[in-house]
């Protein structure tokens, strides 16, 4: 059993920020549970809807529920044409993240959530919209496609490859990405659904909470890391080359993005969980390269460092394996962790108090004003 990791000194570590009945990260026994289920039975058992239902309204659904969830998810899921024709006017360098954030901000602004009441619905807009806000913009500034931003997939990462690739995901790719979102879902305080519930705290709107969210999410020492990951494995030729590489950029003290965590100490439970899909794609498609340098540089890395891949790791390679654009990694995670943010929106606006931490002061002690002819 995983000992906790010891957590000190800056970047509020080890401090106790609040509370939340949502999931438990890096606890003995299951490193991951949301609202009590370990993460792996979930990705191994679960629909990602079933798991967002869970999120968002408590409780895992029952059969019809489920159904009534997805048909009515499924009826959300074209953009208002104004949304649309902000997204025309974004060009093709834009960082897709950038993107997803505007998209929100402009949802915002014609589906305003005029009182908490809304929260539910405007919630599940969103979840139902983000795959398209990211595949409208992408197919028309990439390829002067207007789509269609309607399928009749039943599952949001069904309808997200669908709208991406313009037809039929295979079975293997829609469960692939139903695994990825479920493991993307919650992750307790984070960065960026911490960023959220101080927003929220605010009392501020939802759209506002998930804008400033998905910006603290596209750092590269966060949701970021798959696509920098991605950068990194695909530079090797070969395994032997990535640990020659990997070795000088260890002595340089560089940062590798994809491992190490702010809370687990020896592993990320859904490293496992996506590393085994992973693998499965990579023999799928033939590979003979990517998935033994990601092996290479995560042998390398224990080695060491003893530093462990995150679920970013082998996120890079299964995405890609897909035929998933590197730059529209993160949004992903978007989509799905859009549930973990908002649920925390639900549960700091239940029990509110507004977030405002002290800071000790460093600077200069009290002193009188200089008038500006005497500087
Ligand atoms: C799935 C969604 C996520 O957001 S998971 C995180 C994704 N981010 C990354 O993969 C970026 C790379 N990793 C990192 O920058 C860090 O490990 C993050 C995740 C930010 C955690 O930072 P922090 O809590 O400060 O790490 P720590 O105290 O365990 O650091 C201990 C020493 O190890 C080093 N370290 C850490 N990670 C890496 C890494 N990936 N590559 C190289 N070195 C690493 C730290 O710099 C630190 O070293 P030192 O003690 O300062 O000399
Ligand atoms: O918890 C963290 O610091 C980062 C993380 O793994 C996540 O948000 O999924």
């Amino acid at each position: 059993m995983a000992e906790a990791k010891v957590l000190s000194g800056a970047g509020l570590r080890g401090q106790v920020a609040g509370q939340t009945a949502l999931s438990t990260v890096g606890q003995a026994g299951a490193g991951l549970t949301y609202r009590g289920y370990d993460v792996r039975d979930l990705a191994a058992n679960a629909l990602f809807e079933e798991v967002a239902y869970l999120l968002l309204y408590g409780e895992l659904p029952n059969k019809a529920q489920l159904a009534e969830y997805q048909a009515r998810l499924k009826t959300l899921r074209d953009l208002p044409q104004a949304l649309k024709e902000v997204l025309e006017r974004i060009p093709a360098n834009a960082h897709p993240m950038d993107v997803m954030r505007t998209g929100c901000s402009v949802l915002g602004t014609l589906e305003q959530e005029l009182n908490f009441d809304q929260q539910r619905d405007k919630t599940d807009r969103l979840l139902a919209l983000f795959p398209a806000v990211m595949c409208y913009w992408y197919r028309f500034s990439h390829h002067g496609v207007r789509i269609d931003c309607t399928s009749d997939e039943d599952t949001i990462g069904g309808h997200f490859l669908h709208l991406l690739h313009g037809k039929k995901p295979s079975e293997l790719h829609v469960k692939v990405m139903n695994v990825s979102l479920i493991l993307y879902a919650e992750h307790e305080f984070n960065a960026s659904t911490f960023t959220a519930r101080v927003c929220a705290s605010t009392l501020s709107d939802l759209y506002s909470c998930v804008t400033a969210a998905i910006g603290s999410l596209r750092g590269p020492l966060h949701g970021g890391a798959n696509e920098a990951a991605m950068e990194l494995i695909e530079r090797f030729q070969s395994p032997q080359e990535a640990v020659t590489e990997l070795l000088k950029m260890l002595e340089r003290k560089d940062k590798i993005m994809g491992f190490g965590h702010a809370i687990y100490k020896e592993s990320d439970p859904r490293n496992e969980v996506i590393k085994g899909w992973s693998k499965k794609l990579a023999d799928e498609v033939g590979d003979k390269v990517l998935y033994p340098v990601s092996e290479a540089i995560d042998k390398t890395m224990w080695e060491q460092k003893k530093l462990f891949p995150n679920a970013d790791f082998y996120h890079a390679s299964a995405y890609h394996f897909m035929g998933i654009p590197t730059k529209l990694f993160t949004p992903i995670f978007v989509c799905s962790r859009l549930t973990g943010w908002a649920a925390h929106v639900f549960e700091q606006r239940a029990n509110n108090r507004i977030i405002r931490p002290s800071a000790e002061y460093t600077g200069v002690e009290q002193r009188a004003y200089v008038p500006i002819e005497k500087r």
